[in-house]
This record gives C-alpha cells, structure tokens and sequence, in this order.
C-alpha cells in the first residue's frame, strides 16, 4: 500500500516539523510534558486524524517515516512501532518520502526546535470492522496504478502478499463498495497484521510475506439499495421547485425594490435644492436604518413562517381578530388589528394598525390543484406595490393550514355592496366609477396580469371613495411558475422516471393506467415533450434552466375556462385561447349593470349553463332594455365591447402586433396582454369629460361615511358570515351539541336529523334532506329550523381533487400533509412601513351620487368564481 504524500502540501509549519524530525530523527520527549507521547503511541490516531484532515497528519506521516527508518537503525530511545493496528503505516522508504525528506530538510534547514505532540485522547478501540472499512477505503483511494516509484512498492507488496491481485485495486462505484465489504478480509487487512508480529520489511524494501491467520469473521450481506419512495419523490420535486422558483426571484430581471427606493430617495435629494449636504447625509442615515428595521422584520417573519410550519408558535398571533368582514371561494376575510409589538420600527403612529387579512385553506386549494394561481396571486400584489389602483398588500406568510395575505382595509366595502344599496346608477356616477375600473384594470394590464375575474365584488372602496382592484386568485400573466402544469410535471415526472405507482381512486383504479402511462400520455397530447420539461444538453447555445424556462416554459395565451359565469367573455366560456380583451368584455357587463340593474346574459331559468349559451350566442340574445333610458353615446360604447375579441373596441393594439408577431413582443406576457389597452375605450366620446390623469385626485360620488378605522358597517350582513377557516380539516360536528340543540324533537327525528348531518352533502342531497324534513310531522318553524341545522352542522360534500395522488386513500393524507409544509415556500413579503401621508387630497368634481329606482336587484353574493 502507498501513501499519496503527494495530493496534499504541507503548511510551513508541517514543513517545519518534518524538517527538524528528519534531520534530528524523532524528538525526545521532555519530560515536564505528561501529555507528551513517543512515536509509536501516537501512531495509533493516525486514522482518525486523517478523516479529520488534520494538519498533524503530515507530522505523523513523517513521523512514520522517520520511525521505519528508525526502527531498522535500532535507535534504543524510540520504541518499536509494533502496535497491531497500526501496522500499515510502516513502511520501507519509498523514492517519494525520500525526495520530500530532502525538500523538507532544505526549505526549513535551521529549524530545529523539538516538536511537542499532543495525545489525542481516545475513547474507545476502534472495531474490527471500522477499521477494516478504513482500509477497504484506503485502498480504494490510494491504489489507482501508478507511474511513479510507488507502484513498485504496490506491486511487490501484491506479488508477495495478496495471492489475488484484482483485489488490489479498489472499485469506486456503490456496488463495488459494497461487493469488498462482502468479501473475505484481504491478508492486508490490520486484523491479520495484529496477527502477524515477524511483520518486517525486507532489505530490498518490499515487504514481507504474511502469514494468513483463520480469524473468524463475520462477513455482512450487502444491504439493498433503498428504493425511493412517493414521499422521496414529492420532497425531490418541492425541492426542485423550491429552487427554482428562488433563484428566478433572486435573478430575476429589473431593479429590486430596495434599490428603487434608494433611486427614488436619491432623485427627491437631488431636486431638493435647498438641502444642505448635512442634512442629505441625515436623510440617507434615517433611509438606512428604516431599511435595515425593514430586514429585520422580514427576517423575523420568515423565522416565524417557518417555525409555524413546524407546528411551533403561530404566525397570526402578530393580529388579532375584530370582526369577518367576507368569505370568498377558497377563505375568509377578516378585519384584523396589528399587535403594537409586531412593529419593529416602534412608531408610535403606527400603532393599532387595521387590516383586512384574507385566510386561505391551503388543503382546499391543493386538492382543487390551485398553487400557480395562488403564487400568482400573491405575486401581482407583491409586483404592485405602490400602485394607486391595486389594493395595496402589507404582508403575506403562511401557517401549517392557512395563507395569510395582510391588506390595506377598504372600509366601503365592495362595489357589488353599493351596487346592492343602490339598485340603478346614473349614468353620471356610472361613468364615474366605470372610468376608475378601466384605470384598474389598465393597471393590472400594465403589469402584464390578465385579471379574468373582473366583477363588480372585486373592486373595493377605499376610505376616500375611490375604486381599487381586489382578488387576483384567477389572474393569468403566462409565466412558469403560476402554470399548475409546472408543479405536476416536476411531480409526475419523477413518479414515472422511478416508476412508482399510486393507484388514485375507484374512477382511476376503473381506468387501470399506471402514473407513468397517464404522464406518457399526456407528454404525447403535447407534441411528445411537456413544455416544462427541460433536457440539459452540452449545445453551445444552452444557457442555462431559468433562461430555457423563461423562453420556452410560459404560456403566451391563457385558455382555462375561469371566472364568473355572468361577467366571462364568450372566448372564455367556448375554451379558446384568449388574451387580455376579455377583462374589457367583463367591464362592459358592469356597465351595463349599473345602468339596467342586472347583467345582459343572465338566465332566469337553466342555471349558469344557459347563462353561459347566451354569452357565446351574444349576437342573437344581446338587447337593450328599454328603460331606464341611456344614452345612445352609452349604448354605442357597450355595443362596441360586447363584440366577439376580433372586433371589440380595445383589439386594435392587439391585431397591430399580431400582424407582427413575429419581430414584437417576444417576452412571454407581451403577448397575451398589452400596456394601455385601454387607449380605444378611454377615447370613447361618453368619456370625454373624464379627467383621466386627474380622476385620483376628485371626490368620488359617494365616500364612505366612517366612524372610525375599525368601522365595519359596510360589511354588516343580516346572516352572520361563520368563520368556517378555523375548522380543521375534516373536523367532525360535536354530537353533544347537536343532540343538545335537537332536544326538543322526538327520538326518531334526532336519530334522522343526526344521519342528514354526518352525511357530506351537494347541492342534490341537501334538497333531497329538505324535501324529507318536510315531509316530517312537525310545526313549519321547525323544519325550518331543521334544515338550517343541518346546513351549519353538516359538511359540504369535498369535489373530487384533481392530483391523483389526493385522491388515493392510502397517500392522499400523508401527500396533504406534505404539500402543505412544502408548496408554498417562499411565500412570506412584507411591505416596507411608510411614513404617514395626512390623508389623501381629494378634490372636488361635477359628479353627483345616482339616484335609485325601486326595481328589485338581482345581485347575490353566491356567485362562484371558479367554473
Ligand atoms: N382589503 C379588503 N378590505 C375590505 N374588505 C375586503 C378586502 N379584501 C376582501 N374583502 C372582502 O372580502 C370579500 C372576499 O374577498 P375575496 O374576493 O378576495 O375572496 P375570494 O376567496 O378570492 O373570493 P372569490 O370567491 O370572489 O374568489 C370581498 O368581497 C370583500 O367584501
């Protein structure tokens, strides 16, 4: 066996040490120093300093030398190195060891202090078996053949030693690993030299034969490779996805938001003539130190998010509760107050802060297969920061069941709730807020975000009266990372490259396809290869997976059929590719609304599904009521939107840059939505008095009449809204409260009522129990009562999710669980705390507030969003 002295340079130090051993031979101990050890006792550490990579390393190897040389010349002051388990470091003096000797000797002639040496105190004997594992290691590392002197030394001691020589040379890969673990010990091995006392070198410096020794040893069977399990493959994919999504984040394109304010600071400084130096250098000092609360903030919140992943400690404890303020598809709003403590910056002013903070059930929206739209939500309001039209995001972080995102309150509620309140608007107040909705909506636009939920309960009422958009759970702006196929592909992909298989439900298990053949398949649907799966490759023009994703994995059109029924553009509804003209169909449908008091394709009898065949047969059933009267400038604009996408006021951008797509707007948004869209219908003649770049600074037609910041009487329902995101997963009804709160009823009845309640119901079955309850023989105020009991105690039957792996019983849970500490890293921001404005100036305008007509509004707050 050779050493390989030369992989490793010694420090001058070490260099010092083996210069003076070499000259001086081994130094003698002093004997003031008890910890001070001979040569030979030290020997022993050898192994365990090496794993450490010590410095020391080199000493002992020189040491080692030096006591090999010595033990030959029969020096009486250094002990025979004759320890068994250390017996592979004697050897004969190599051609190496030599020249080194001779280097180390010239580079540190003069240097002749004694070496102290510090015993490594040992805790226990190493094994048989370590030790044996030490030297299968070692000679996996050191005995590749060699052109050097050394090889001799290796080839002699394997003609005189080892009868077999392809055990010589060491494998490297796992199998051979494990395949000189099962063999006999090799003669080499330290057990066998323990046994082997003549062990000497022989003049010629080869060493000499041992002799074989029937030790027994226990030999171990190799272990099986594990295999990968679904759990291995889901943390695999959420690391990748972890991964990429951060580091896109981190080099992503454009300033960051730190250094935009510190551009922003600089320019104020600048035009600020009359600011002296001193005074610009304290304004930059308050900056740094806001900034550097700011971090700590953020950092703290992280801290806090992660360990709430962990079940430690709650994220939400930095608010507490006022009231619900709404509840949407997938959450619940609540109007929250911030905890004085949570505030790093200590401002007195910004203490008892109010905000609206909307709570998301993670499991709903992962059984439902909604990540990307909820990373894509999350991120357009985080992108809008400082933006006059979007509702401005404080916070967003996330528990082990919820996401939180920390708004700005809006206390006049939704427009919907004005809508609701007053029934028909003027057509002045109508022009009013229509022209703030398409600044909205150009907003969102210039962002490159498709809103594809524009509705009137999505957009809420700011303080001072003005418009701002809300709820950007179903927005589109193509990139990767809000595609839900991105998730699945990482997923997938690795389930069907290991080829591991979970069943999924009874409909899959019916359908009898294995995950790979489903992935397979789907790839084929694709044209053979998933849009996201990316091949490296060695081509020159290979630049990388986040680039090959920005080119290759978005979407330049957006095709899922999303939105609420009413409100949805007929490309929508007929499932075609679409781009950002169907927010401008949505926004001719409030219009229309605000004026008539219902929306143009609403069916009275068929459900959302007819609603759906008027909007896509929107040439035969679009009419104009006769009254209220509108203008005939009113009605040409909405007839000009209400077109199919080709012909809708708004297209000309969008046809100019089709013609030549080809050398404009390569990035993937530009495609699919365009900046100022808007430019057609703002230049509309029925908006012509409309100050549009001054219409932030006007008095709205109605302003919110607010007691106090935590004034909630806009939101205030007959029913109150229950908190239904507090209730854990599947939680099951206390039988004690229900068997309490039927009391009254005879036996039979409890025993039926508690049937209806454990049962999951949809729509169907809850008016199957309905007709039973009233079949019952009791007063009507009880059946009544009846049926709303089983609605609050009973469960909404769960729709089937739509990732396999949700679906089969036996992962589904353990899946859940995983996905819900795993999807969402990342997702924490807080917005930098801003010094008080003393309220926005709002001017005056000629608008006036509608008057009202006493028609019975047809708005329900029911509407499903997601279709
Ligand atoms: N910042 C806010 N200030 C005041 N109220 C708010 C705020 N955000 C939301 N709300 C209220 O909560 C309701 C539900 O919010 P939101 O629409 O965001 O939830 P959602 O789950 O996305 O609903 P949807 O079913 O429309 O998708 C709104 O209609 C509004 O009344």
């Amino acid at each position: 066996m050779k050493r390989n002295h030369t992989k490793r340079q010694e420090t001058p130090n070490e260099q010092a040490a083996l210069g003076t051993l070499v000259m001086n031979g081994p130094p003698k101990p002093p004997p003031a120093v008890p910890e001070m050890v001979s040569l030979a006792e030290y020997v022993p550490a050898k192994t365990r300093l090496r794993r450490g990579g010590s410095k020391l390393l080199s000493v002992l190897r020189a040491l080692t030398n030096s006591a090999s040389q010595n033990s030959s010349t029969a020096d009486p002051l250094v002990p025979a190195p004759l320890s068994p388990d250390k017996s592979s470091v004697i050897r004969p003096p190599s051609p190496v060891n030599a020249v080194k000797k001779t280097i180390s000797f010239t580079y540190l002639k003069g240097q002749l202090e004694p070496t102290v040496i510090h015993r490594t105190p040992r805790k226990s004997r190493p094994s048989v078996l370590s030790q044996e594992k030490e030297v299968i290691q070692v000679v996996q590392k050191e005995s590749p053949p060699s052109s050097n002197g050394d090889s001799s030394t290796a080839k002699s001691s394997k003609s005189s030693a080892d009868p077999r020589p392809s055990q010589s040379t060491g494998k490297t890969s796992l199998e051979s690993k494990l395949s000189v673990k099962s063999k006999p010990l090799s003669p080499q091995s330290s057990e066998n030299r323990r046994h082997s006392p003549k062990e000497s070198t022989s003049p010629e410096g080869s060493l000499a034969p041992i002799a074989e020794v029937d030790t027994p040893i226990t030999v171990r069977t190799p272990e099986p490779e594990p295999q990968p399990t679904f759990i291995s493959a889901e943390k695999a994919a959420a690391t990748k996805i972890f991964f990429e999504c951060h580091y896109h984040s981190l080099f992503g394109t454009g300033p960051t938001p730190r250094s935009l304010r510190r551009r922003q600071l600089e320019g104020e400084l600048h035009r600020d003539i009359n600011c002296t130096t001193e005074e610009k250098d304290e304004k930059r000092t308050v900056w740094f130190k806001k900034e550097t609360d700011h971090l700590r903030e953020t950092r703290v919140m992280k801290i806090r998010g992660s360990n709430a992943l962990k079940g430690k400690g709650s994220t939400t404890s930095m608010y507490e509760v006022v009231k619900i303020l709404g509840k949407g598809s997938f959450g619940v709003v609540r109007l929250v107050r911030e905890r004085p403590e949570n505030d790093a910056s200590q401002d007195p002013h910004k203490r008892k802060e109010i905000y609206a903070m909307k709570a998301i059930r993670k499991s709903d929206m992962l059984r439902n297969s909604q990540e990307g739209h909820l990373r894509a939500e999350r991120d357009i309001l985080v992108s809008a920061e400082g933006s006059r039209w979007v509702v401005p995001l404080i916070a967003s972080f996330q528990d082990l069941n919820h996401l939180y995102l920390v708004m700005e309150y809006m206390p006049g509620g939704d427009f919907l709730g004005l809508l609701i309140r007053d029934n028909i608007l003027s057509e002045e107040t109508t022009k009013w807020y229509v022209a703030e909705m398409i600044l909205c909506i150009e907003e969102a636009h210039s962002l490159r975000w498709i809103h594809r939920d524009v509705k009137p309960d999505n957009f809420l009422i700011s303080s001072s009266g003005h418009l701002k958009i809300s709820d950007f759970g179903l927005a589109f702006d193509g990139h990767w990372s809000h595609d839900q196929a991105y998730y699945n592909h990482h997923r997938y992909s690795l389930l069907a490259k290991l080829n591991i298989n979970v069943e999924g439900d009874s409909i899959d298990k019916k359908d009898g396809k294995t995950i790979a053949t489903v992935f397979r398949e789907g790839c084929e649907a694709q044209g053979g290869r998933d849009r996201h799966d990316f091949v490296p490759s060695d081509e020159p023009n290979n630049d990388g997976i986040l680039n090959w994703r920005n080119r290759c994995g978005n979407r330049t059109l957006a095709r899922s059929v999303v939105g609420t029924s009413q409100y949805m553009a007929p490309e929508v509804v007929k499932g075609h590719a679409y781009d950002a003209r169907c927010d401008w169909w949505s926004l001719a449908v409030i219009l229309y609304e605000c004026l008539y008091g219902h929306t143009p394709f609403l069916a009275e009898e068929g459900g959302r599904q007819q609603t759906k065949n008027n909007i896509v047969r929107h040439h035969e059933t679009f009419h104009f009521p006769e009254k209220p009267s509108v203008s005939r400038c009113c009605r040409n604009l909405i007839r000009s939107i209400i077109q199919d996408k080709e012909h809708r006021l708004c297209s000309r951008r969008y046809l100019k840059d089709q013609l030549q797509a080809s050398c404009f707007h390569k990035d993937y948004a530009g495609r699919c939505v365009y900046p100022n869209d808007a430019e057609d219908i703002k230049a509309h003649k029925w908006f012509q008095d409309v100050p549009w770049d001054r219409l932030h600074l006007m008095r709205p037609p109605f302003v919110p009449n607010i007691k106090g910041k935590d004034d909630t009487h806009y939101f205030d329902e007959e029913e109150p809204i229950s908190d239904f995101s507090e209730s854990v997963d599947d939680a099951k009804p206390d039988v004690t409260d229900i068997t309490q709160a039927l009391r009254s009823f005879s036996k039979e009845i409890q025993i039926l009522a508690i049937g209806f309640i454990e049962k999951p119901y949809d729509s169907v079955r809850m008016r199957k129990v309905e007709r039973e309850i009233d079949s019952f023989n009791v007063r009507e105020e009880q059946k009544d009562y009846l049926k709303q009991l089983v609605k609050h105690y009973g469960r909404k039957e769960k729709k089937r999710p739509r990732d396999r792996m949700l679906r089969d019983r036996e992962v589904a849970s353990r899946v859940l669980e995983l996905r819900k500490k795993s999807a969402f890293l990342g997702y924490t921001y807080r917005r930098i705390r801003r010094s008080r404005d003393g309220g926005s100036s709002v001017g005056r305008s000629g608008f006036s507030v509608g008057s009202t007509s006493g028609k019975k509004n047809v708005w329900h707050r029911s509407r499903l969003s997601i279709v």
